[in-house]
């Protein structure tokens, strides 16, 4: 297992070492003791989430409010998708700034989105089975989004607009200045 820094601080990818052999491959996707020794934190993960979705599908840009903010580990087991993390942590140099990584079933590299962070991701294959951990629980009543298609994000999604698909819920996200003014920024 390998960390990769981004420029986001505390947003890392890992890179898990893989076995193979005649039968297919073996990886760790998660083991407590390195990832602490490797990244410096202590994450007490206690949900797993999965989901499905077709091409096209953007789910995002999520967080939880306050005590129930998450941090996850994201994965995907089919398929391959864009992941974007974007730091939502007002005292941050880099505040207001994305990251993106493909991550895919052939990669398996997972990516660490911290408390504090906004996390979204679109389909590029035909299917996507979509994995994550999360240190807090699902709140629904703490659920924050900020529209995947912000001017000031001015988030690369690399699909063309038309073939973009979204939640009812997730076509009211919030525009990134009506975010930073509800944290009375
Ligand atoms: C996220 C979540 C949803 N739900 C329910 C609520 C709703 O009825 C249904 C679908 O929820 P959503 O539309 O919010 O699902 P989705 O759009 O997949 O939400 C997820 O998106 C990605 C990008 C994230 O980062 C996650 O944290 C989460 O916000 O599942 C739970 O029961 N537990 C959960 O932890």
């Amino acid at each position: 297992m390998k960390i990769e820094e981004t420029p986001l601080k505390d947003c890392v990818l890992i890179h898990n070492t893989v076995f193979n052999d005649d039968r297919g491959y073996f990886f760790e996707s998660f083991n407590a003791e390195r990832f602490c020794n490797l990244t410096g934190k202590f994450v007490n993960f206690v949900q797993d989430n999965q989901s499905h979705s077709v091409r096209g599908v953007l789910r995002g840009i999520h967080f939880q409010k306050g005590e129930h903010a998450q941090s996850k580990l994201v994965r995907v087991i089919r398929g391959e998708v864009l992941d974007v993390a974007v730091d939502l942590r007002p005292a941050s140099p880099t505040f207001g700034q994305y990251f993106s990584v493909i991550l895919s079933d052939t990669s398996n590299t997972q990516l660490f989105v911290p408390r504090g962070f906004g996390h979204g991701f679109i389909v590029l294959s035909k299917e996507v089975n979509f994995f994550y951990k999360c240190d807090n629980f699902y709140n629904k009543a703490s659920e924050g989004g900020l529209m995947y298609s912000d001017p000031e994000l001015n988030i690369d999604w690399k699909m063309d607009a038309s073939e973009i698909l979204v939640s009812k819920k997730d076509e009211q996200n919030l525009s990134f200045s009506s975010y930073k003014e509800s944290m009375g920024l």
